[in-house]
């Protein structure tokens, strides 16, 4: 680990982080590229992951018109007063005071050292229902039999995430290891590399990917079905020059990259098997990204959900007779998930449910589901859907 204190462009840059998300601003963690990695994303890690116990406690110091500054800063400090026992709790508290100006600086130097000085207590009113929005809690406190089984999902959540390599030869998961050779490893999530593989698809000729980029289960189809000819379609351009990327550095040479809008793009052929890894909340990446649980709420989970059926209604349009149709979201919420096949089941009568021809370690017997408390990866729903004449 980096030796305390933080270069000082790091500490600003989690500062940015911090005010771009309490003025809503935040779209993405921003943290993959940094030297520094493994000190500032620890300190990113325990604050988002406790955020919701922070503002708690710094709400009962603090008066209402605190400038949003002085709130990101006092964030930071207090997850490192409370949750970081290696660093010093006056590094803690000068460096806060030092992100701030003015008379902002007495303000943030007074309420951390109170924090700091009343730790003990403070912890003792600690628990983890405190460290979700309580929509996320809502929505997840009816699906366990009694509280402590609860509180064991949610604590599962905050568990070190496990990195994964996919060996792109010979398609199997590999634990992540630094300085890897990237022409033979592709860093991936453990359950996103178990799905392109969910079905045995026999010898398709045409392969449709309608949400591409960056290409990870790309990749594995281009391996795994080296004779068909797979279209990889992706709307962003900036992620469709990774896609390229990929197509370039493992030698995908059955691979054409489109770069259009799914929605509206006019085909002229149909496929016989199609990956729709559709566009999502990411509610099943908090572990990774403990930020998206904060930047998310119900409304866009039901928004996500509309745009999904669209995806879907669309693919079952191209997909050839006795064609397998593979739905993905890394979320685990049933509007993104159960919900959206449900509505396409009543929907045609010819499209059903397939059961994953791989062995599933899932709590549901016909979909592929990892929940956090299940599951070392992501939190994905995929589902399998053929269609009759
Ligand atoms: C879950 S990510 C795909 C990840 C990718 N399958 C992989 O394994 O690397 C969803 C993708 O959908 C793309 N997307 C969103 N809306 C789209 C649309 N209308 N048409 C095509 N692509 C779209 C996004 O740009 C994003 O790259």
């Amino acid at each position: 680990m980096n030796k305390w204190p933080m270069p000082d462009k790091n500490r600003r840059r989690l500062f940015n982080l911090l005010l771009s998300f309490f003025k809503g601003e935040l779209k993405e963690d921003f943290f993959h590229d940094s030297p520094y990695r493994k000190f500032y994303r620890k300190i990113y890690f325990e604050t988002f992951k406790h955020l919701g116990f922070i503002q708690y406690i710094l709400t009962s110091y603090l008066k209402k018109e605190t400038p949003i500054e002085s709130i990101a800063a006092l964030t930071l400090g207090t997850a490192q007063i409370l949750f970081l026992s290696d660093i010093p709790e006056y590094a803690a508290v000068n460096e806060s005071v030092n992100l701030v100006k003015g008379k902002q600086k007495s303000l943030v130097n007074a309420v951390l050292r109170r924090i700091a000085s009343n730790k003990e207590a403070i912890l003792k009113q600690y628990s983890i229902l405190y460290d979700f929005p309580e929509y996320f809690i809502d929505r997840w406190k009816n699906k366990f039999n009694n509280q402590e089984d609860f509180e064991k999902f949610l604590k599962s959540i905050h568990e070190k995430p496990e990195y994964y390599l996919l060996e792109v030869d010979t398609l199997k998961p590999t634990p992540y290891f630094e300085d890897f050779d990237k022409k033979r490893y592709y860093p991936m999530d453990i359950n996103s590399q178990r799905i392109p593989l969910l079905y045995e698809v026999k010898n398709p000729q045409k392969i449709l990917d309608c949400c591409a980029a960056p290409g990870g289960k790309t990749i594995i189809l281009s391996k795994k079905y080296p004779e068909s000819k797979i279209t990889a379609m992706d709307k962003s351009r900036e992620r469709l020059i990774l896609l390229k990327n990929n197509i370039k550095n493992f030698s995908l040479e059955n691979v054409t990259p489109i770069l259009a809008d799914f929605l509206d793009y006019k085909f002229n052929e149909k496929f016989d098997f199609i990956l729709l890894d559709a566009p999502c909340t990411s509610l099943g990446t908090i572990r990774k990204h403990p930020e998206v649980v904060w930047l998310k709420n119900d409304k866009d989970i039901n928004k996500m959900s509309k745009i999904q059926k669209r995806f879907l209604d669309k693919a079952l349009s191209l997909l050839n007779n006795n064609g397998i149709l593979i739905y993905s979201v890394c979320s685990l919420e049933k509007e993104e998930g159960i919900n959206n096949i449900n509505y396409i089941i009543n929907k045609y009568k010819n499209v059903k449910l397939l059961k994953p021809t791989i062995p599933l370690n899932s709590e549901e017997k016909d979909f592929f589901y990892t929940p956090f408390h299940l599951s070392k990866g992501d939190g994905f729903f995929a589902a399998v859907l053929t269609k009759t004449e």
